[in-house]
């Protein structure tokens, strides 16, 4: 872990030298995150001459570290899940081809339109329920806190069990197990008896800083995917859960694609 954090670490010193390098030398920041965040590096006093600390260089590495991390293999874990599932229930994968069918046909898609999804926003939704990619959140008490009736001294660690709660009958009643994107027809804050037990993008402060882009990212994926191709799962495929961590499928996602 150790190695792999110090590999990592030593490949974005490098990229951040070069840009460094070629801001000081006059190209613009590109204005995409690494961009303003060594701008904030180097600025060193506000627009009124004010003295001002920008990030520091460890900063902007661990940033580029939690971006890159939290934002690669979450998405790609919806869309290979939501594709497991869909092979499993193909009168779900129908009826979301034909929304998109019907919105795109095969043409290239638009924002407007993508907005307008309906079955695809559902089956997301349902999806990110019985497979979401965060199994859990923690936090830590920074100070003595009462949470739920319960005194806790500071430094406690308390964990979330997303999964835990997204498989709770008592939240999402008797049918918890299926898959019933309609469950969410009505919105998320009635899909279940808690309005407020929907987190797959986690809640407060912290919440997901690219909810709405992941959700956006993953249905253009999803949407171009069903235009192109019909899908099942091959023979080989095994369904199991490996959560540590992220939830992913234990024996990989084995699919026969069909191009239409
Ligand atoms: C389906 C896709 C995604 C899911 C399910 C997801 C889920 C989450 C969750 C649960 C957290 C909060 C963890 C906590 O509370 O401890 C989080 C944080 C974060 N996510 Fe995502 N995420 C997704 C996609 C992305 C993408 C695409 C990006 C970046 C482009 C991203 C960037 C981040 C960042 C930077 C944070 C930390 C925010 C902070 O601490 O203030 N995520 N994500």
């Amino acid at each position: 872990m150790h190695q792999n954090n110090s590999e990592i670490e030593s490949i974005l010193h490098g990229l951040i030298g070069k840009r460094m390098q070629a801001m000081q030398e006059g190209e613009n920041t590109k204005e995409d995150l690494l961009g303003l965040m060594l701008e904030s590096n180097m600025r060193t006093s506000d627009d009124n001459g004010q003295s001002i600390s920008g990030m520091t260089i460890k900063e902007v590495v661990e940033e580029c570290k939690l971006f890159y991390l939290a934002g690669t293999e979450t998405t790609s874990i919806l869309l290979t899940w939501t594709m497991i599932v869909l092979s499993m229930h193909p009168e779900w994968q129908d009826r979301a081809r034909e929304e998109v069918i019907s919105l795109f046909g095969k043409n290239k898609l638009n924002y407007e339109g993508v907005n307008r999804l309906k079955t695809v926003t559902l089956i997301l939704y349902e999806v990110l329920r019985l497979y979401s990619p965060a199994v859990a959140f923690f936090r830590k008490t920074y100070k003595e806190m009462k949470i739920g009736g319960i005194t806790y001294p500071a430094g406690v660690l308390i964990e979330l069990p997303l999964l835990l709660m997204n498989h709770d009958p008592d939240i999402w009643g008797r049918d918890v197990h299926e898959f019933k994107p309609e469950r969410f027809t009505n919105g998320i804050s009635q899909a279940s008896k808690n309005p407020g037990a929907f987190l797959p993008f986690s809640w407060g402060p912290r919440i997901c800083i690219a909810q709405q882009f992941a959700l956006l990212e993953a249905k253009i994926a999803f949407c171009t995917i069903l235009q192109c191709f019909e899908f099942e799962l091959a023979p080989s495929y095994t369904h199991a859960v490996n959560n540590t961590r992220l939830m992913r499928p234990m024996h990989g996602a084995q699919i026969k694609l069909r191009a239409i």
